[in-house]
């Protein structure tokens, strides 16, 4: 087993460049299912993640090559229809295969993906989406199966703007018969990504980005090639990293846009932000200001950042409200962080963090991917060394994580830990 271990108390300094994004590359994986022919993905981050899904797609008959961050796909003929229980329990997005299956061969049998650390997480609103076009659902023992002879548009109207049911049911409807509207979808960037790459193997989707997609249907996709947008969460997670640091750090290849509400709770904070031809500058001079916020599905503040900003707020000057709205467990990083000296008070979905002048160095666990990424910022601020063990929570979503750190001055490394028998 490895650890991460960390010695804070540098300020950071340098450049420091963010990856293609998780949760756009691996719909888009999940979607080169939906054609014969050859797809080009460029920036595909090196993660665990992206790893599973890739094994799902060799299991289903793609042809995967890979060189650096360019990963050839073909899936000239479907090997398989099942994405069994194995990949489904190492990574929940292994479910968005359904989708592309149920459109190309009319039939998918997929692992129920269950409840994880961060929450229950069902599937009522993908599986909803599919029954509306016309796909008849059974399950048992374990799995989820669908199957339609056609799948024909229809009018359907998410109860909440699930991210990956409106990935999931967009890859089903793009080869339908007659037009699919999509209303209350989710407008995150990583839909409009993937409905980028869909529109160019050929689909036809207008209004991604917004509450209502439109889909009409093609008769067949073709193979495209497709750059995957720079990853949101990872630039957020850097940004804090120079604030809770007090240094001064250029993050490049990011889209400032797609970082508004971040952005905005970071001044409102008191961290120094400026646009740059190279990208996004972040620097502070001194504690920052305790703010309170509150997730909410895009463009609402992300919850995929909410652990990191935790961690920032409980070294900031005065009480800071913090409430997760969209996942009903996202809390699990508060012991962890209580343990290196933070004052927080969990009470139902709010979190109260009372800002402490400096965190101590401690042996702690990452819980999930962002609760990880929380604690490695709370320890390069922390006095002293911190230890952080179950780090593949945090390989799924970070690229070269210790190399970037380390690149602009964290004192960072990885370490195997010694087991005896
Ligand atoms: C691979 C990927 O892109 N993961 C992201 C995606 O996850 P994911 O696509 O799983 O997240 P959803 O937007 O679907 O989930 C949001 C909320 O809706 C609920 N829900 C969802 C589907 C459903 O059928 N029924 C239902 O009740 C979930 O339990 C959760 O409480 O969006 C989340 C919310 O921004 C992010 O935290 C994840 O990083
Ligand atoms: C929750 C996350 O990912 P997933 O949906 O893959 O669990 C995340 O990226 O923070």
């Amino acid at each position: 087993m490895e650890k991460i271990i960390i010695t804070g108390g540098n300020p950071l300094n340098g450049t420091i460049r963010v990856s293609g994004a998780k949760n756009a590359v691996l719909p888009i994986l999940a979607a080169s299912l939906l054609t014969t022919t050859e797809t080009k993905l460029l920036d595909v981050p090196n993660l665990a993640d992206v790893g599973v899904i890739c094994s799902v797609l060799q299991e289903l008959g793609a042809h995967i090559y890979k060189e650096g961050n360019e990963l050839t796909i073909a899936v000239p003929y479907l090997a398989s229809t099942e994405a069994p229980y194995e990949y489904v329990r190492k990574m929940r997005a292994s479910f968005l295969v359904m989708g592309p299956l149920l459109a190309r061969a009319g039939q998918a049998r997929i692992s129920l993906p269950g409840g994880c650390a961060i929450g229950t997480r069902p599937i009522d609103l993908h599986l909803k989406g599919f029954a509306a076009l016309g796909a008849e659902i059974r399950y048992g023992a374990g799995y989820i199966e669908a199957t339609a002879a056609e799948l024909t548009g229809a009018k359907i109207y998410l109860d909440f703007p699930s991210v990956g049911a409106t990935e999931n049911i967009m890859m089903a409807a793009v080869l339908a018969r007659g037009q699919t509207i999509l209303e209350n979808a989710a407008e995150e960037p990583e839909i409009v990504d993937l409905a980028n790459f869909l529109n160019s193997m050929g689909a036809r989707i207008k209004g991604a980005g917004t509450k209502v997609i439109r889909i009409d249907g093609v008769p067949q996709l073709t193979g495209a090639v497709h750059a995957v947008i720079p990853d949101r969460i990872e630039a957020g997670t850097y940004l804090v990293a120079a604030a809770i640091t007090r240094g001064d750090v250029l993050v490049e290849n990011i889209i400032i846009d797609h970082l508004k509400p971040v952005v905005a709770k970071l001044m409102e904070a008191g961290v120094c932000l400026t646009e740059t031809d190279y990208g996004l500058r972040v620097s502070c001079n001194r504690r920052v200001r305790g703010v309170d916020i509150k997730t909410l599905p895009y463009p609402g503040f992300p919850t995929d950042m909410q652990a990191q900003m935790m961690a920032l707020m409980s070294v900031a000057e005065g009480t800071s409200i913090i409430t997760e709205t969209v996942f009903e467990n996202r809390f699990m990083h508060v012991n962890e962080l209580k343990r290196m000296g933070a004052r927080i008070k969990i009470e139902g979905r709010t979190a109260i963090v009372q800002g402490v002048k400096s965190l101590t160095g401690a042996e702690v666990k990452a819980t999930d991917l962002r609760a990880g990424a929380a604690l490695i910022l709370a320890a390069l601020a922390a006095e002293g060394e911190t230890e952080v063990s179950n780090i593949y929570h945090i390989d799924r979503g970070y690229e070269h994580l210790i190399e970037k750190l380390q690149g602009i001055g964290a004192n960072i490394k990885r370490v195997e830990e010694c087991v005896l028998v």
